[in-house]
């Protein structure tokens, strides 16, 4: 029997309710949590989150509760709210979860303000709980209809890693284990905002030969970023690095890809819709790097655009009059 027999899922969003249906085919009882009581009732009457998710049934092992304390009493617990909540809501967790469970990061961004990492803010607002974070090329989609995936799952303890990945994994949702969580982390966040790059690219149908070179010159930069904070060069090249940043530059499938391709198309920043991270999590990126004086000159530019500094033709204006360099 697994030491993780039960998994508590918090946010029943979209990415949420796949990893519930992810974690139940793989044979664990989940518990998935929602904020909003009305919420959980439709859940319960539908077996599906029409709300979060809709038109996938929810698996019969996926059980939707009302109180936070029902999830966090499980094996382990997967953190699925947006990435500036994570601090707030890992401290409404934290006395209610058992010492040293696994709170696993599931969100893909930076705090704003502090400029911590998900799992630093998690281990900040709950000291006692084991931050763990959970990434890789995965629409909720996806996922949640039992296409075949595979993500990374990092933790510090590089044992219970492997466990809770081995507890999680099933035929069509494959986990690798790792213990480079600031390497896994980074990936995620950084991606984000080069899709929205990619997004402006398609909107101002600039052509596939800039979408590559974006792409290219963008995983230049999240790798750059990520070996300044101690990254290992294989989760930059595995399915947390390069593997996510070719997934979300793809298409519009990706909800940061759809925000930059509104935004390429009309100069303006979509308001409300569907959360694209990378809009939150761009300047905190690029601070984060001038810190470390590492260049970003894309994501430095969507940062800009986003904040009404530069328009989206000045932006790529001066990011193809930039110096010439050797390739790096
Ligand atoms: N969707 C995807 O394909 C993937 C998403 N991710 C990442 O997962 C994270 C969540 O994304 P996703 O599920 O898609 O987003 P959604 O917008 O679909 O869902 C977010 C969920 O978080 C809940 N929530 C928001 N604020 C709070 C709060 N203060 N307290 C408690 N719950 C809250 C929302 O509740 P309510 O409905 O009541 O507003 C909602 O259920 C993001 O960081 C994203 O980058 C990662 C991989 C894939
Ligand atoms: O992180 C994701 C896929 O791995 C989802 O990307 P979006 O949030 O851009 O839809």
């Amino acid at each position: 029997m697994s030491a993780f027999e039960h998994i508590g899922v918090v946010g029943a969003g979209a990415w949420g309710t796949a990893l519930a249906n992810a974690a139940a085919r793989a044979g664990r009882n989940v518990r998935l949590w929602a904020r909003n009581a009305d919420h959980v009732a439709d859940m319960v009457a539908r077996h599906e989150n029409v709300r979060g998710l809709p038109g996938v049934p929810l698996e019969p092992g996926v059980i939707p509760v009302e109180q936070l304390a029902d999830a966090a009493a499980c094996d382990a617990v997967l953190l699925v709210v947006p990435a500036q909540v994570c601090r707030k809501v890992a401290g409404e967790l934290k006395p209610l979860m058992a010492h040293r469970t696994p709170l696993v990061s599931c969100a893909k961004g930076i705090e704003r303000g502090t400029l911590a990492f998900m799992t630093d803010a998690i281990a900040a607002a709950a000291p006692e709980v084991t931050p763990m974070v959970l990434s890789g090329p995965s629409f909720a989609d996806d996922v949640a209809r039992g296409l075949p995936t595979a993500v990374t799952l990092a933790g510090a303890d590089g044992g219970m890693a492997e466990d809770l990945a081995a507890a999680l994994g099933s035929s069509t949702f494959r986990l690798y284990h790792s213990t480079d969580v600031r390497g896994v982390e980074i990936g995620g966040a950084a991606k984000n905002v080069l899709a929205i790059a990619s997004g402006i690219v398609a909107g101002r149908r600039l052509g596939a030969s800039a979408g590559a070179a974006l792409t290219a010159r963008g995983f230049a930069e999240l790798a750059r970023f990520g070996r300044a904070f101690g990254a290992l060069p294989d989760t930059l090249t595995g399915l947390s690095g390069l593997g996510d940043l070719i997934l979300t530059t793809s298409g519009p499938q990706s909800r940061n890809f759809a925000f930059g391709l509104a935004l390429g198309e009309t100069g303006k920043a979509p308001a409300g819709g569907k959360l694209a991270e990378g809009a939150f999590t761009a300047s905190a990126l690029v601070a984060m790097a001038a810190e470390r004086e590492v260049e970003m000159p894309i994501c430095a530019a969507v940062d800009a655009v986003l904040a009404g500094k530069l328009s989206v033709e000045g932006a790529i204006e001066a990011l193809m009059a930039r110096p010439q360099r050797a390739e790096a």
